[in-house]
């Protein structure tokens, strides 16, 4: 496909909303992060004391606020390089800067309608709705949520990129410089695996994904099928792939996304596996989730099976990406604006919608939250 000309116009908006997940920047802090995460969704303590061991194990500071911080860094810059006057504001679900700091700093510059970017680039209850509720949820509390959506500022979101050709560029190009780094440590390419890992989900929540497009793991399997194939024509070899998980939590009777790169790995090995790639497609950028999971713990499980393991880099602030992202701004701004925009797509899937349609990945199937969303149809859909 090719690249559709776009206007340097971000109008209707005047603010852009970096909206991210959080996380704690000091040992203080991770309790009461751990409870901003957790609440009300039944994770049993065992888990959360793990999990706060992950974060004390890097002395109780989360490496994701600075890669945010250099995400928008790398967007100001971008937009400045365009000519596109949009100022960036930071803000967080679970730790400071939170949502309510954010839309403070947009009502300080005066802002009446901005787009929000989700650091999260698949559909599903936590990496869309989750988001969209927290919106509301925040305005309601500021007592700013009209009975059609906020009487303060005013948000559309972007859609979800997992297929827009930038996400895909990137996460290839650091595929790519994996498989160098394997040559480099001495493991064979042409036999390695490539094993695409991202967050595990509930079963209940990938379901709840389904209402109105392809699941959160089926959306993975599309990216990763254009990715190996970028990959097989560059290096001029087949490539082998598959998907796992990490990250999983909740009571061990709730079934959840399997398998667990672990289990793979381990399986993998008993086969006669040598050499792997991990890339971590489901992640943005190298914070704890890919930190602890993937970069202490899957690589330990690797090394333990005498595998030659390398883990991909995320997209980070590769050029590629944060250029994509700008594209996906203007894109949603003509959208907004009622222009006919070709929505780029790679893979087999169609493009995500911008507003979010009725019953949209709701926590679990056939649930309705009773918590009003924005960017959808309407507050209550
Ligand atoms: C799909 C998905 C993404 C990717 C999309 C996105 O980026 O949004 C993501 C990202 C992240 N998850 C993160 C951290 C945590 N996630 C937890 C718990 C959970 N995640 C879930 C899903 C996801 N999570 C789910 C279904 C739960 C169970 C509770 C619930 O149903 O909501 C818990 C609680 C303890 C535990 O169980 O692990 C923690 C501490 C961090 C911060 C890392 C850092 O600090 O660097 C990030 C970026
Ligand atoms: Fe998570």
């Amino acid at each position: 496909m090719s690249l559709t000309p776009q206007s340097a116009d971000a109008g209707p908006y005047d603010a852009l909303l970096l909206y991210s997940f959080g996380g704690p920047n000091k040992p203080e802090d991770v309790v009461p992060f751990l409870r901003n995460v957790t609440a009300g969704k039944g994770i049993p303590d065992e888990r959360l004391e793990e999990v706060g061991e992950h974060y004390y194990g890097f002395g109780g500071k989360s490496p994701i606020n600075e890669q945010n911080l250099a995400l928008k860094a790398a967007l100001e810059a971008e937009l400045a390089e365009r000519g596109i006057d949009l100022p960036v504001v930071w803000g967080n679900r679970n730790w400071e800067p939170y949502t309510t700091d954010a839309i403070d700093e947009l009502e300080r510059l005066g802002a009446r309608r901005a787009v929000a970017l989700v650091t999260s680039a698949y559909s599903s209850y936590s990496g869309c709705r989750q988001y969209r509720e927290d919106l509301a949820v925040t305005l309601e509390k500021r007592g700013q949520l009209g009975p059609d959506g906020s009487t303060g500022v005013q948000f559309d979101k972007v859609r979800s990129y997992f297929n827009h050709p930038g996400f895909v560029a990137g996460n290839a190009e650091a595929v790519l410089e994996a498989y160098e780094e394997l040559e480099k440590k001495g493991g064979d390419p042409a036999t390695a695996k490539l094993v695409f890992v991202t967050h595990s989900i509930p079963d209940t929540m990938e379901e709840a994904s389904r209402v109105s497009h392809a699941t959160y793991s089926a959306q993975h399997l599309d990216l990763a099928a254009v990715v190996a194939a970028v990959v097989s024509e560059v290096r001029g070899h087949a490539v082998e792939w598959e998907l796992a998980y990490c990250s999983r939590s909740g009571p061990p009777s709730q079934p959840w996304l399997e398998p667990d790169i672990n289990d793979l790995l381990t399986e993998r090995a008993g086969e006669g596996l040598k050499d792997v790639v991990m890339s971590p497609i489901g992640f943005v950028s190298d914070h704890m989730e890919v930190a602890y999971d993937l970069d202490t713990e899957a690589m330990a499980t690797a090394a333990e099976l005498g595998m030659t393991a390398v883990r991909a880099g995320t997209v980070g602030t590769r050029p590629v990406f944060v250029s994509g992202l700008v594209d996906l701004v203007l894109e949603r701004a003509a959208l907004a604006r009622g222009e006919d925009v070709a929505e780029e797509t790679v893979g087999n899937l169609p493009p995500f919608r911008s507003v979010c349609a009725p019953g949209c990945c709701l926590r679990r199937d056939g649930e309705p939250s009773g918590v009003p969303a924005l960017c959808g149809v309407d507050l209550n859909s």
